[in-house]
């Protein structure tokens, strides 16, 4: 099992996976473009692991030695010892292209460099790493510490033995993987993306509220919070990015983003994230 674990990326998605890593006892180097950026996750886990201590299951000894394991920087060269490394950044093809060839300059040849994309394709992100048998998509779910799943994703080229350590350190860390063939959006998202891009064209043209929209789906096809609610926690900007990628990739009319959901996203209203979406959060 790899000791030291590099997140790039520290937003929704990479705090989540750094504190998970954390709490299985990895020592977790974060990496961010600006110091600024840090300070979302960081309140995060925070507020997760004080929760945690109102609830009995931590102790504040246990809290500080956490804390220990965890470093964030702006420095990519304190990376370089990595033997596992995780990219959460922006859903954009090109921006994890430059990250990738940025990676794979500076940490060893043996380092597996993983993708938590919600859908993009892990052979193309692969491609500009000099040993691509060593990449892999890796896609968490959203809040990571609570959710089970990890979707591992097989690039053209990534190892088998790539992917079986991965998944070794996917167990370790109290999760569950399903294996899932490169296809945009994968397998979970290529369901669930879809249903919420559905719920907000249900919003748009007014055939019901966004309060009813949640509370039919949650009393009517018992899903534990409604659609909206659930874009607001992925976060609009991101969501419109995954489902925009998706009718990208498929060039099918019936995957093109929800026009509301992009309006929100130019307002700035992106969610939780910045206390404002479909619905509004202290
Ligand atoms: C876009 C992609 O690429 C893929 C994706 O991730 S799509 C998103 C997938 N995620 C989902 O579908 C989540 C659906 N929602 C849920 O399952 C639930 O709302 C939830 C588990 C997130 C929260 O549950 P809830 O009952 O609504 O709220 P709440 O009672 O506050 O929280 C329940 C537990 O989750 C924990 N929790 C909630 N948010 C958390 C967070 N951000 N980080 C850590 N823990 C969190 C709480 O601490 C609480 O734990 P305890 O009961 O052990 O104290
Ligand atoms: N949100 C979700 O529910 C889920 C998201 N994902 C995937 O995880 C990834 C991250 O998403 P999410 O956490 O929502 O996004 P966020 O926007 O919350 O976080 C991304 C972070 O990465 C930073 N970033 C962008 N470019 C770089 C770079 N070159 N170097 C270092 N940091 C950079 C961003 O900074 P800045 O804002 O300044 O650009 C931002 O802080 C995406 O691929 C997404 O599709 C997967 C599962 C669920």
């Amino acid at each position: 099992m790899p000791k030291i674990v590099a997140v790039i990326g520290f937003g929704t998605m990479g705090s989540g996976i750094a504190q998970t890593f954390v709490e299985a006892g990895y020592q977790v180097i974060a990496v961010e473009k600006e110091e600024t950026l840090f300070t979302r996750g960081l309140k995060q886990i925070q507020r997760n692991w004080e929760r945690s201590i109102e609830k009995g299951r931590l102790t504040t000894e246990k809290k500080t030695q956490l804390e220990q394991l965890l470093t964030v920087t702006t420095d990519w060269n304190r990376i370089a010892d990595a033997e596992f490394l995780i990219e959460a950044i922006s859903e954009n093809i090109d921006l994890k292209k430059e990250v990738f060839k940025e990676i794979s300059q500076v940490v060893s040849e043996n380092a597996i460099i993983a993708s938590n994309t919600s859908g993009l394709s892990i052979t193309e992100v692969a491609s500009v790493v000099p040993n691509p048998s060593r990449v892999i998509g890796c896609h968490f779910f959203n809040p990571v510490p609570v959710m089970k799943l990890v979707e591992l994703i097989r690039g053209y080229d990534t190892s088998e033995q790539t992917y079986e350590k991965t998944k070794k350190i996917v167990v370790s860390l109290g999760k569950e993987s399903i294996e899932v063939n490169e296809s945009p959006l994968f397998a979970v998202n290529r369901i669930l993306v879809p249903m919420i891009n559905e719920a907000i064209f249900v919003l748009q043209e007014g055939v019901a509220s966004a309060e009813d929209i949640d509370r039919g789906m949650k009393l009517g096809a018992n899903h534990p919070i409604g659609p909206l609610a659930l874009a607001d926690l992925i976060g609009l900007d991101t969501l419109l990015f995954v489902q925009d990628s998706l009718y990208e990739n498929t060039q099918d009319s019936k995957y093109r983003s929800a026009p509301l959901l992009r309006k929100l996203v130019r307002a700035g209203h992106l969610g939780r994230k910045t206390g404002k979406g479909f619905f509004e959060y202290k």
